[in-house]
């Protein structure tokens, strides 16, 4: 049966332009990550794996629907994927005449990305920031306030007996959640980067002078867009319903979000990736970054974020073997919110001074990675917090935040703000290693998942309140050494001072 489905999606891909030598590549069904490319035979470095032209690709550039809408209308939908989500609906609802026809055959109706979780599933992700960015509200409201009035205004494109079927709201989140798991930002054809371009677009993009710019999990540095060899490779497009956010000041031009068929056909786990979507004039190429053997499957790359994005985005978790013997995703991230630091340092001036922290341009939100130091930018925002007056006028005068120097004091916030951190989840990291040891009551799979994301943000808490806890130990044995070594110095000086007492008496 798939694999019927796998022959007619491929017959419809080549019928289109797509190129794919079958010798070499098939689809396949793996049991723990759906459908996915592998190699039928060796594969060498560079070898192109399949091509698909331009004009196959999925996207408000490609679907007729803008025009048929005019510009007046389509601007009502907005800057975000709305456009793209009811172009989609379109082309499906036109059934076998959509030139798409035989891609949404292929295309998942179910999803086990967050947008799909009950709230009693949700619930077990307490503690998690990752709550905050389904976007599952932001995208009824576009549903209901952008795409409604168009489907009713234009009875000629979609026809009222579909509007149920064809362009419900459960549609428009399948549509969506496509869009989430699948999209690449495909960018219209500008000619070759040259070397110099990208490395002027490197510096641009951060490094020394930027030192406190925190990449956010959304974008990874650079990966919209990246030149190897002064060819263009694309990645999976990283982006939430939050596309249309106007404080995203590096706003995507969203008419290069692009449903690329076949090449969404790919897996990816972190750091396993041995294939890259480059782009040309005129088709994209999927080609080998590594050399592949026969029966190796083929991996993309998502871009490796944490398991808590992978999950909101994809539905699924990587387990890897980390460093330390146990599972887990290597890119995890936790991220603390300034108001935590805030409770713990509240003082009659925290206002004041969260303001002008704010208004300089400081972090809200600070991103902490497994097996790193403190980010500075928290440690400068405790600094700040905990500053005397006398400090914090020079800190204004100057208009620079502290240095990102800990000292005890902050170091004692900085632990007070992780242990708070930490009470946000609802269990502890050993229970949740017990329930996923325990065996005896097998979880479901989204809440096995939910259990590995929140375990991945326990872990850099623990493991960066272990070391303050270490630290501050370290720090009050060398105190007591040197209270000992004084006290034992005064010894010796009260003996020989006894003793020139007792020689006096
Ligand atoms: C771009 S599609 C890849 C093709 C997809 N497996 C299919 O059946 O059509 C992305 C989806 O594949 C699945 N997937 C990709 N990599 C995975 C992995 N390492 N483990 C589990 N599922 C994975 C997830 O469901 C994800 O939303």
């Amino acid at each position: 049966m798939a694999d019927d489905l796998n022959t007619r999606f491929l017959e419809w891909f080549m019928s289109h332009g797509g190129k794919v030598e079958l010798a070499a590549v098939g689809l396949t069904h793996f049991p723990d990550a759906g459908r996915g490319a592998v190699a039928l035979r060796d594969i060498q470095e560079n070898e192109i794996i399949f091509s698909i032209p331009r004009d196959l690709l999925l996207s408000t550039r490609t679907c007729t629907l803008r025009t048929e809408l005019g510009e007046n209308a389509w601007k009502k939908l907005g800057n975000g994927w709305a456009g793209l989500m009811l172009c989609m609906m379109w082309e499906n609802a036109k059934g076998a005449s959509s030139k798409w026809a035989g891609y949404f055959e292929i295309m998942p109706n179910t999803f086990h990305s967050l947008m799909f979780w009950t709230p009693d599933e949700l619930s077990e992700l307490t503690g998690s920031t990752v709550l905050d960015k389904i976007g599952k509200n932001e995208a009824e409201k576009d549903y209901h306030e952008r795409v409604v009035p168009i489907l009713k205004d234009r009875p000629d494109l979609f026809p009222p007996s579909h509007l149920d079927s064809h362009y419900g709201l459960n549609m428009y989140h399948i549509m969506g959640s496509r869009i989430l798991s699948r999209s690449f930002h495909v960018e219209e054809w500008k000619g070759n980067h040259s070397d110099s371009d990208d490395e002027e677009e490197h510096e641009e993009d951060g490094g020394e002078e930027q030192p406190e710019v925190v990449v956010p999990a959304e974008r990874p540095a650079s990966e919209d867009k990246m030149a190897v060899d002064g060819e263009n490779t694309i990645e999976p497009h990283p982006h939430t319903l939050e596309a249309d956010d106007e404080e995203d000041d590096e706003a995507e031009d969203v008419s290069d979000v692009s449903m690329v068929p076949m090449a969404d056909m790919l897996n990816a786990r972190n750091g396993c990736d041995n294939a890259n979507l480059f782009y040309e004039e005129h088709i994209l190429e999927m080609r080998a970054t590594k050399p592949i053997k026969s029966g190796e499957q083929i991996w993309n790359t998502y871009g490796d974020p944490p398991n808590s994005d992978l999950l909101r985005r994809y539905g699924h978790v990587d387990m890897l073997t980390l460093p330390d013997g146990s599972i887990g995703n290597p890119s995890d991230v936790v991220e603390i919110t300034a108001d935590l630091v805030v409770d713990i340092v509240a003082s009659e001036h925290s206002r004041e001074r969260i303001d002008w922290w704010l208004e300089e341009g400081g972090d809200d939100v600070f991103i902490m990675e497994a097996n790193s130091p403190l980010p500075d930018a928290l440690v400068s925002l405790i600094r700040l917090l905990l500053s005397t007056s006398d400090e914090w006028e020079k800190i204004r005068d100057k208009g620079k935040p502290p240095k990102p120097k800990s000292d005890a004091q902050s170091d004692s916030v900085a632990e007070k703000v992780l242990r708070k951190r930490l009470d946000m989840y609802k269990t502890s990291l050993d229970d949740d290693i017990c329930l996923l040891s325990s065996g005896s009551t097998p979880l479901s799979s989204n809440y096995q998942n939910a259990v590995l994301v929140r375990m991945g943000e326990k872990r850099i808490l623990e493991g960066a309140l272990g070391k303050l806890v270490e630290k501050a130990k370290a720090g009050s044995q060398t105190q007591t050494a040197g209270g000992k070594k004084r006290r034992a110095a005064n010894g010796r000086e009260g003996e020989a001072s006894n003793g020139k007492r007792s020689k006096r008496s």
